[in-house]
């Protein structure tokens, strides 16, 4: 599916945090999103999943207008990884995951065979077998970014929308997760801190500074010192690492 967002304009408390974005992730593109801290990426992605409602402007999945489609319509198509998963009572891994089949459910339906074999299997995708009956809120903060993804996995969804997915996660797992985002082979928009993470796994990437889009394109094409400096105000060198052949970046104040 195809996610084109139009001039989407979001304000909290008055202030203009997003402004006139626009931006186009095509059927199974891996599009990411860069840019400091307080840029605004977690709002317009917010305003995208219907989590905030934007002044003006317009998101299009295929020809679902998510603005104005009822939430559990989303959800049915739309899965989200959000940056904080906090909850206030506990479920145990197996049950968190079964949250994801929720959107494709009447209200009190019993879980199916279907549903518990998608639940394991998006358990067994994201490595967390040895954990199904352990309490979520037991778990580290990587292991229920983990479970996160894996419910939003078990939610089949066709399109996917990560708010720094890799946050709390050491090397081995932020590798894991973004290889088996990329594996689910749907669209997905992704706000991401790691440039070289961004440069490896993304088709096509967005740079935001102050809310707007002031750069966008293919990673190679996309990435020069003189963005990276402006966009997180640090002296940036970029070069073609020899053994992957992917871009690596070395950071200076
Ligand atoms: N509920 C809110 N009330 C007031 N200000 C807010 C609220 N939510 C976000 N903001 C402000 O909007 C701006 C953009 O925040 P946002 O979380 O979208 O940035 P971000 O680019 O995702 O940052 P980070 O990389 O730190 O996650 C920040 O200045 C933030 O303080």
């Amino acid at each position: 599916m195809q996610l084109k967002v139009q001039n989407l304009h979001v304000s909290i408390d008055k202030k203009e945090i997003v402004k006139d974005v626009s931006l186009l992730v095509r059927n199974r593109q891996f599009v990411g999103i860069i840019g400091a801290n307080g840029c605004g990426k977690s709002t317009m992605l917010k305003s995208i999943y219907k989590c905030l409602k934007p002044k003006e402007g317009s998101v299009f999945l295929d020809d679902i207008d998510l603005l104005k489609t009822p939430s559990k319509k989303v959800s049915q198509k739309m899965s989200v990884v959000g940056q904080f998963n906090e909850l206030n009572f506990d479920l145990t891994v197996f049950q968190m995951v079964m949250l994801g089949r929720t959107p494709h459910k009447k209200l009190l339906e019993s879980d199916t065979k279907e549903d518990i074999d998608i639940v394991h299997g998006a358990i067994k995708q994201t490595n967390l077998t040895e954990y199904i009956d352990r309490s979520y809120l037991t778990l580290s903060g990587g292991e229920k970014q983990r479970v996160i993804l894996a419910r939003a996995i078990a939610q089949q969804p066709a399109f996917l929308v990560l708010d720094e997915p890799t946050n709390h996660l050491d090397i081995r797992y932020q590798l894991e997760v973004l290889s088996c985002v990329k594996k689910l082979n749907i669209g997905v928009l992704a706000a991401l801190h790691d440039l070289q993470m961004a440069a490896e796994y993304c088709d096509y990437i967005y740079a935001m500074k102050k809310g707007k889009i002031i750069a966008h394109g293919q990673p190679k094409e996309l990435f020069t010192e003189e963005l990276v400096a402006a966009l997180y105000d640090v002296n940036c060198k970029i070069y073609e690492n020899p053994i992957t052949h992917n871009l690596s970046f070395v950071y200076q104040i």
